[in-house]
């Protein structure tokens, strides 16, 4: 017969390192009664946020991003609903770090993170997914909506004002690139990034400060998208 799971005092666990990284990270430590139930849960939810979130935006990280993308590409694929992606690049940001140092290169990255997470609704996903590279997953977005969309954030950034110690304060702008996830198709979050990279390449190529979409949706599911569905009714047949 299976023993009961041995529970064991929450004394027992060493948490010292999990602790020590938490107050590095300037992260808020439960207001309770150490080892309590709360208070362990509360450390709990602390750690979850520090390996999920971004360090300097407070936005979902890469890594939880993938992940993000997967379960969305799994709802599109059996929902039909339309999710769009949103790859989102600072142009030039080189030369604001070159001209006014890398904390203001910081400060920039931390003011478009918010002003992108005000043009968005709660249920999609902001994260920060490499040095002035963010993407937005837009659940259940029809795909007469994604343009505005993408121009509402673009023009929202074109107008943000970032104050920089004493220098002028300084103004910056975003290329957007943007793909539909194919309905009714199990893609890979590989291809679906990819789609919506070459969109965001187009928009710096043609000029920057500009969002740039996918067209034609159905007619662009890929060789290796049609190849996954096969595969995915084959097995189910079975
Ligand atoms: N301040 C700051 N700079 C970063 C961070 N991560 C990456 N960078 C810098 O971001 C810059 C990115 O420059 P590039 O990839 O050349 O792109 P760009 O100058 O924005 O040019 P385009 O994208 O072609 O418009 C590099 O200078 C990196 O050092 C960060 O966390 N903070």
């Amino acid at each position: 017969m299976d023993q009961p799971p041995r529970l064991i005092p929450a004394h027992a666990l060493r948490l010292e390192l999990a602790l020590q990284l938490l107050q590095q990270a300037g992260a808020m430590l439960p207001d309770a009664e150490p080892y309590t139930e709360v208070w362990l849960q509360g450390i709990l939810d602390a750690l979850c946020d520090l390996s999920s979130k971004d360090a300097l935006t407070g936005l979902v990280n890469r890594r939880s991003f993938e992940m993000a993308l997967d379960r969305e590409l799994d709802r599109v694929a059996r929902s039909g609903e339309p999710a769009l992606l949103l790859v989102l690049d600072i142009d030039h940001f080189k030369a604001i770090n070159d001209n006014h140092g890398h904390a203001a290169g910081d400060q920039v990255i931390r003011a478009v993170a918010r002003s992108i997470s005000q043009m968005v609704r709660p249920m999609d996903t902001v994260a920060r997914i490499g040095g002035e590279e963010f993407a937005i997953i837009l659940p259940n977005c029809p795909t007469t909506y994604g343009v505005t969309v993408a121009e509402r954030i673009r023009e929202r950034v074109a107008s943000l004002t970032v104050e920089v110690g004493q220098a002028a304060p300084l103004t910056t702008t975003i290329s957007i690139g943007g793909a539909f996830a194919p309905q009714w198709v199990r893609s890979s979050a590989l291809l679906w990034t990819e789609r919506a990279d070459r969109q965001l390449y187009r928009a710096k190529a043609e000029g920057r400060n500009r969002a740039c979409l996918e067209s034609h949706i159905d007619s662009l599911v890929s060789a290796e998208e049609k190849g996954m569905l096969f595969a995915v009714t084959q097995q189910d047949s079975e």
